[in-house]
């Protein structure tokens, strides 16, 4: 007998264009979400976007509350949870960077309220996911969560932000190429669970944004576009899977690494694009994909080595040696390189 069952949980409005956050009463109450709103957002966000957001909510009788969080860490989600008691509110807007829109969704899931997802920044690909990810001690969770029921992608404000937030959400999607693999290998050792749709559109997704690399520029809205289609693009490919696996792979166990080992040094975008170059080598050798893959990193003004980081070679060996311990996922890096082969790889590449 047949017994299978999934659920694919997706946004239903997904709003994206020049000025849209001046649309955001009406898309609220498109997706019928009521009572108070609870804005979670952080200190640059609120400046940018947040502060005109809950002007028009009280223009509009809405009576909104706001929250400012500073970190991506559970207790900012007990924050949240505490002000949204506080103020008896009706649903949640995440407005910020991954940051605010992390603990913002982690917080509506917990509180079985309605979310709304208003980046600020094209930096990140989890704009539209069903995940959350959050540091805790020597680990990285990546927590399950209900996606935005709405999106609000206003391109002007998302063209405005600094240019490398923007090359750091495409060095994100770039990393769907290691993810993918990693995936795939995880799928044929180790039997995990596998979906050949999300796969193919995370793939299909890093494969359109290198095609139009040339034609992503700072300052222009139509950058900002397609980028952030791409970022919505690969969160749907992590509902499909129910797991964020098509977008993360050995290049984010790296990156989550090195939040612990260099903190606050560089993106979470950069840095998987950088764990990206090294995990292509790792798994096509010498001759193979990785040299695509600093290519479209370096057109698209991302960073391709430590010194772009800002991060020592050692720092770079010590994360990617330590990688496979962020959590229990398999990847190429197996359980663990030696500091040889990273020393090898990283050279080979000339990350250090
Ligand atoms: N759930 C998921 O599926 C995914 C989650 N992530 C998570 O998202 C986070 C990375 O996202 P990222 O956006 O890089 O990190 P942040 O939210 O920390 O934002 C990066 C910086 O950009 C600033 N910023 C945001 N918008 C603007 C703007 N318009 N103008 C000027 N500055 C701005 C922020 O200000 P301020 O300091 O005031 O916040 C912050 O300093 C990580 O925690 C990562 O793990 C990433 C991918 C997928
Ligand atoms: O950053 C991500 C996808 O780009 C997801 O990260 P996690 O695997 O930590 O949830
Ligand atoms: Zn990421």
């Amino acid at each position: 007998m047949f017994e299978k069952s999934s659920w694919i949980r997706l946004p239903r409005n997904v709003v994206v264009g020049h000025d849209v956050l001046d649309d955001a009463v009406e898309v609220v109450a498109d997706v019928h979400l009521a009572g108070r709103p609870l804005v979670v957002t952080s200190p640059t966000p609120k400046e940018v976007a947040a502060d005109g957001l809950v002007a028009q909510f009280e223009e509009a009788g809405h009576d909104p509350v706001v929250t400012v969080v500073e970190e991506a860490t559970f207790s900012s989600v007990e924050q949240v949870l505490a002000a949204a008691e506080e103020a008896d509110a009706g649903f949640l807007v995440g407005v910020g960077g991954g940051k605010a829109i992390d603990i913002a969704k982690m917080a509506a899931d917990e509180l079985g309220v309605g979310f709304v997802s208003v980046p600020t920044a094209a930096s990140h690909d989890g704009i539209v996911s069903g995940r959350g990810s959050v540091p805790e001690g020597d680990t990285r969770h990546s927590v399950s969560a209900a996606p935005p029921i709405a999106v609000i992608a206003d391109t002007g404000v998302l063209a405005d932000a600094p240019w490398e937030l923007t090359t750091a959400g495409c060095a994100d999607i770039i990393s769907n190429y290691t993810a993918v693999k990693d995936w795939r290998l995880a799928n044929r050792l180790k039997n995990v669970t596998y979906s050949e749709y999300s796969a193919a559109l995370a793939e299909m997704t890093a494969e359109l944004l290198v095609d139009s690399a040339g034609s992503i520029k700072p300052g222009l809205e139509e950058s900002a576009w397609m980028v952030v289609k791409a970022l919505v693009s690969s969160g749907v490919a992590m509902s499909i899977a129910g797991s964020s696996r098509p977008a993360s792979g050995a290049e984010h166990l790296f990156s989550h690494q090195l939040d612990r080992i260099a903190p606050g040094k560089a993106l979470h975008g950069h840095q998987v694009g950088v764990g990206t170059i090294l995990v292509e080598y790792l798994h096509t050798g010498e001759n193979g994909d990785w040299t695509a893959v600093r290519d479209a990193l370096d057109t698209l003004d991302a960073p391709t080595t430590a010194d772009d980081l800002g991060i020592t070679d050692e720092e770079v060996v010590e994360a990617l040696t330590h990688a496979h311990e962020i959590r229990d996922r398999y990847t190429i890096l197996g359980d663990g390189i030696s500091e040889e082969a990273a020393i090898e790889a990283a050279t080979r590449t000339d990350v250090i």
